[in-house]
């Protein structure tokens, strides 16, 4: 059976092709800047050339077309026609409290996720142009949706619920719902079969941190507490979000500045974060090198960011009176060796030993960064949502299909 995964973005669409009989990655690329002028897809077959095209695409109806077209073309292609895709799996940022596992996707899973724009604005709208494209362009074709926030169902009323008016959380659901769970759900797994320990033993704190940024406590294998909130907002300082304010600065900017809500939103979701405080980039690798070059700036944004992101692993091991293990994953947290050390050497009183030149290893497998004696054990493991999506597509279209 062969599962196209797609990660619809507002502007951006990822995608793999993947054959399960062996779970091998028959193509993967990306769809950047639709609705812009100058369109990008970059597509990667397995074993064959890699082809840029640059065009005009504005709307992911398009996107998906020009996608098939790449995978079924003579020389680029990998398969020879659309009827080789057997289920189409989909990321979805945000379920709410309707969604705790992966569902297939009908009508009535389309009016739940729709129900969601208004909790994830950025993500939600962008998931459902890639299912409606998706029926348009491979109709009969079943299509599974994987959630973010499912993984995160498990957190304890006392993590999810904020100390505001309970009318707003009986009207509207605004509670913590948290994001990324697909990835802290596959790296704690990853890592306590790296350790060869029953993950039901351990005290796992996850790091996904690239573009967005999340932390989750996993005790005994279960999310108890992550840092995203309500939408994927709250929580670490990530490229171009904020991460945790103090809430009556909204009101008060909006106020000095005469912003409307959507201005705000848009100020703190795309303006702010290491973008804001470096004035250079959202990058990570950007703000190493201008750091490391001692431009103030970046200095500033990168220290922030480590003591941000420590702040957060303290408290989960507060949250789960200890802490067995430390997970870093996603693209800072697996290719950042200088950032990952300056947090870990200023977490020696937990019992962590830094194990440097591990620290510098690069490799696409799970490795541990920590001494073997470390009191806690410390590990970089390689994210893949990817592959967890084309599982959960394949393990519920062979339920309906048998
Ligand atoms: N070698 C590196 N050093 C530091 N940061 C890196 C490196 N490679 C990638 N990154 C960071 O990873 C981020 C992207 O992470 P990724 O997990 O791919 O994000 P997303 O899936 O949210 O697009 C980039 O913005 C960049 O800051
Ligand atoms: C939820 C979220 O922040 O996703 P991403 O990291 O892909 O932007
Ligand atoms: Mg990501």
């Amino acid at each position: 059976m062969n599962i196209l995964v797609i990660n619809s973005g507002s502007s951006s669409l990822k995608y793999q092709l993947y054959n399960m009989t062996d779970e091998s990655v028959l193509a993967k690329g990306l769809v950047e800047r639709i609705g812009m002028d100058s369109s990008i897809l970059n597509h990667k077959p397995t074993g064959k050339q890699e082809v840029t095209e640059v065009s005009e695409i504005l709307e992911h109806n398009t996107a998906i077309r020009k996608v098939l077209a790449c995978l079924t073309d003579k020389e680029h292609g990998v398969i020879s026609s659309i009827d080789e895709i057997n289920a189409v799996g989909h990321r979805v940022v945000h379920g709410g409290e309707f969604f705790k596992a992966s569902a297939l996707v009908d009508a009535d899973a389309k009016t739940k996720i729709r129900q969601l724009f208004d909790l994830a604005p950025l993500h939600n709208p962008a998931a459902m142009m890639g299912i409606s494209a998706t029926e348009v362009n491979m109709p009969g074709v079943p299509q599974v949706v994987v959630f973010d926030t499912a993984f995160h169902q498990t957190m304890p009323e006392k993590a999810y619920m904020y100390a505001i008016p309970r009318v707003l959380y009986n009207k509207y659901k605004v509670r913590r719902y948290g994001a990324h769970g697909t990835s802290h759900d596959f790296v704690s797994k990853a890592a306590a079969e790296f350790l060869d320990r029953p993950l039901e033993d351990l005290k796992i704190i996850t790091c996904h941190i690239g573009n967005g940024a999340s932390v989750t406590a996993v005790d005994g294998g279960l999310s108890i507490d992550t840092s995203m909130g309500m939408t994927p907002l709250e929580g670490l300082m990530m490229g171009t979000r904020s991460g945790d304010l103090d809430p009556a600065i909204v009101p008060y900017v909006m106020n000095k500045e005469e912003l409307s809500v959507g201005e705000v939103n848009s100020m703190l979701n795309k303006h702010s974060g290491l973008l804001a405080i470096s004035g250079v980039s959202s990058d990570m690798r950007d703000i190493i090198d201008g750091a490391e070059k001692g431009e103030p700036n970046s200095t500033l944004a990168f220290d922030m960011y480590e003591y941000r992101l420590r702040k957060y692993i303290g408290s989960y091991a507060a949250a789960m009176n200890g802490v067995d293990v430390i997970v870093f994953t996603a693209g800072v947290g697996e290719n950042a060796a200088v950032l990952r050390a300056k947090v870990l050497n200023n977490l020696t009183f937990l019992g962590i030993e830094l194990d440097a030149e591990a620290n510098k290893v690069r490799s696409g497998d799970p490795r541990r960064i920590s001494t073997a004696e470390s009191k806690v054990q410390v590990l970089v493991v390689p994210t893949n949502e990817e592959l967890v999506i084309a599982r959960d597509t394949y393990r519920i279209v062979q339920g309906i299909n048998g």
